[in-house]
């Protein structure tokens, strides 16, 4: 019988790892792409939709989860999993770094987070335990720390200290939940912005904490995508091997192969969900944006390679016209399809990594998205 936290590595090809991560809903196979569902739904999308396209974890967001419909709520409804009829794992984070870490009027302080909701302009107050708390309602498979996401550009004493706090709150947040006492497990935060000497630090703080898994927060905050690699290949190897690494909100196709082979096994991105509602759709030869005026006649499918719904069943014509007409299918066959394809491409990581040809594979993908 497997226990919730159990990471087993089958393969490696360099830095990537092939492995399997044990939740109490479920196993799942990384690495792994998780679709964000920040009010408990994948926008647009369907439970079924998700599970035709082997989404195995989805994310939910505290906050938002927390002032609308209330953390008690879904806990009496049975928790998020009952609530949404999602039956796999789910993660969930705070959603609101946004609002944590760039808003003017959010308050630190050692105690917690004070931050106003964006739905009513109400004061609320996030301890590390409070946050823990909400997550025990939700009943995520897989609870985030509470910890500050420092913004683009902070200078080195205040990442400083801004990391030893966020060590603290982890602390805090393992005590408050000790590992075992229950089915879900928690990952750290490793922070400590654009400093490498900071980002081991930070590092060493939090593997003193017993932790299921590692977070690489505080990246995909505004930063150029060579320092966002630079600062990825630094600390990801460093991370503990014999468990999982998250690399929080990130990125874009070629995000997610440069992070596996920095060693990272799980991400997540609003980004296929967002574009697809902006029109712009990633395919096995790049991206595409449907409105353009060359796609008005044409009567082939989006992505010749992609075996999702949208590809199989409607031409680019079609796809322009909803998506020029607002029309609500527009939103859900480019979601369908742009999460497939994130879903997908992920797929081909885990068995490329098992037959030893993921540089290859990263190389096909850097080839086709060069032009940006
Ligand atoms: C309950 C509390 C759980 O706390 C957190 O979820 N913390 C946290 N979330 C992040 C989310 C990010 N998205 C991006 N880019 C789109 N960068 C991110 C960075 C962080 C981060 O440093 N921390
Ligand atoms: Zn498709």
């Amino acid at each position: 019988m497997s226990t919730p936290g159990d990471f087993k590595i089958h393969a490696t090809d360099g830095e990537a790892r092939r492995a399997t991560l044990t939740t109490a809903h479920g196993d799942i196979q990384t690495p792994i792409f998780m679709p964000v569902g920040t009010q408990g739904t994948v926008k647009s999308l369907t439970p079924l939709d998700l599970e035709e396209m082997d989404a195995q974890i989805i994310l939910g967001n505290t906050y938002h989860l927390y002032l609308r419909p209330g953390d008690d709520l879904v806990a009496r409804r049975g928790g998020l999993h009952k609530f949404a009829n999602w039956k796999r794992p789910i993660l969930t984070d705070s959603g609101g770094f946004q609002v944590f870490s760039l808003q003017e009027i959010r308050k630190l302080s050692e105690e917690g987070v004070e931050f106003r909701s964006y739905i009513d302009g109400s004061k609320h107050f996030f301890s590390p335990e409070k946050a823990i708390d909400i997550q025990k309602n939700l009943g995520s498979d897989i609870m985030m720390v509470l910890d500050e996401c420092v913004g683009y550009g902070a200078d080195k004493d205040y990442t400083n200290k801004s990391l030893e706090m966020t060590t603290r709150w982890a602390k805090r947040c393992r005590d408050h939940y000790p590992k075992g006492s229950g089915g879900q497990i928690m990952f750290g935060i490793v922070q400590g912005g654009f400093y490498k000497d900071l980002r081991e630090k930070s590092l060493e703080q939090l593997r003193e904490i017993d932790f299921e898994g590692f977070a690489i927060g505080g990246l995909s905050v505004g930063e150029s995508t060579k320092e966002m690699y630079d600062i990825l290949h630094h600390i990801a190897p460093k991370m503990p091997s014999d468990k999982p690494r998250y690399l929080m909100g990130v990125g874009t196709p070629l995000d997610l192969l440069e992070g596996v082979s920095a060693g990272v096994d799980m991400f997540d991105c609003v980004l296929p969900s967002r574009n697809a509602r902006n029109g712009t759709l990633f395919t096995s030869q790049g991206k595409i944006n449907i409105k353009r005026a060359e796609f008005a006649e044409d009567d082939s499918p989006l992505d010749p390679e992609c075996g999702c719904y949208t590809c199989r069943n409607f031409t680019k014509a079609y796809l322009r016209h909803l998506y020029m007409a607002k029309e609500l299918l527009s939103y859900r066959l480019n979601t369908y399809h742009n999460l497939y394809f994130y879903l997908d491409l992920m797929k081909q990581i885990r068995a490329a990594i098992e037959n030893g040809t993921f540089a290859e594979l990263k190389a096909k993908y850097e080839a086709a998205y060069a032009k940006g």
